[in-house]
């Protein structure tokens, strides 16, 4: 990658796709350089299309993450969630298709499918530093030749800074050569009302582990700014955390409130850091029977 500010000005979308737990998440943080989705053990952690920016030298890097290709259910959720990355792919610059490094499964075929002809795609074959046997990485690579017509095949590992960067010496020349939509310091279009969020439904996941189904989610209801001589910028938030059964809501509460206690807590440290800002949190739990089989209430909570 270069820094210096010659060379024509680009600009360009770029989709990170690829099944659920493949590494989209974290391939997405370090090519942005501050983190912006929510990465977690758990799977199917990222519902939104989530936009990271960033500019190096004369070319401006616009990506979208998408979430994890769902095949298992079929509800409303996941119908909501199947389209957004289809959507995704019709209009980008390049696509970057994510798999572990020396696999290719069933999951991995079903998201290649959907790539569009005539957009370039680039093999990310991540997590190479858990391969151990490199030599059987060329007879794999040849194969995935095969399987679709990819403009560039990189094995790496999106927790390599190294790697980060020669990726984007890779992509520039993907983008086509136009002005700069954002600018140059901008990181991300979300709303800091969706990074809250976010931040609550990772902690959320982090502290309860592996027993929490996906469909819980997180709602914020309050957000707002007032103004403190003491503090600077205090920011005023609260949220409702929405499950589908009561067993799911004593399990985030914890024994005498601790868990969510320590939810709000680690959620709140973290915010006040990516904002800049003194933070107020209040968190509740609600149960909602079925809501990710409900069509407009799946809407009400803001997914497409
Ligand atoms: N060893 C290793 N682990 C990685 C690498 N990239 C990601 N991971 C891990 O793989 C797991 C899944 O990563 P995510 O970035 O959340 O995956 P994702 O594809 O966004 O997952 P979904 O949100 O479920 O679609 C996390 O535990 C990451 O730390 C890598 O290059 N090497």
């Amino acid at each position: 990658m270069t820094d210096d500010a010659t060379g024509p000005m680009r600009c360009g979308m770029v989709a990170i796709v690829g099944k659920p737990n493949v590494g989209k998440s974290t391939l997405l943080n370090a090519l942005v350089g501050q983190k912006i989705s929510i990465t977690s053990r758990k799977a199917q952690t990222t519902r939104h299309r989530i936009t990271g920016i960033r500019t190096v030298g004369t070319s401006q890097f616009v990506f979208v993450d998408t979430p994890g290709f769902q095949t298992r259910h079929s509800s409303a959720l996941n119908r909501s969630l199947n389209k957004a990355v289809t959507g995704v792919l019709g209009d980008v610059d390049l696509v970057l298709f994510v798999v572990e490094a020396g696999n290719f499964t069933l999951g991995d075929a079903k998201v290649l499918a959907l790539l569009k002809p005539g957009i370039p795609a680039v093999l990310i074959a991540n997590k190479l530093d858990t391969v151990h046997r490199r030599g059987d990485i060329a007879p794999w690579l040849r194969d995935m030749q095969q399987r679709h017509e990819f403009a560039e095949f990189v094995p790496m590992s999106a927790k390599n800074p190294k790697d980060v960067e020669r990726l984007f010496a890779i992509c520039e020349k993907y983008l086509p050569e136009q002005p700069w939509w954002y600018g140059e310091d901008e990181l991300t279009d979300r709303s800091e009302k969706f990074l809250a969020s976010e931040i609550v439904r990772e902690k959320l996941f982090r502290l309860t582990g592996e027993e929490l189904p996906y469909t819980s989610t997180v709602v914020i209801e309050q957000f707002e700014e007032e103004p403190s001589p003491k503090h600077g910028r205090f920011v005023k938030i609260a949220g409702t955390i929405v499950v589908e059964r009561d067993s799911h809501k004593a399990m985030i509460i914890g024994e005498r409130g601790e868990r969510l206690k320590r939810i709000g807590t680690e959620a709140r440290n973290e915010l006040e850091k990516l904002m800049g800002a003194k933070v107020f949190l209040q968190l509740w739990v609600k149960v909602r029977s079925g809501w990710a089989d409900d069509e407009a209430r799946v809407k009400s909570f803001g997914y497409e």
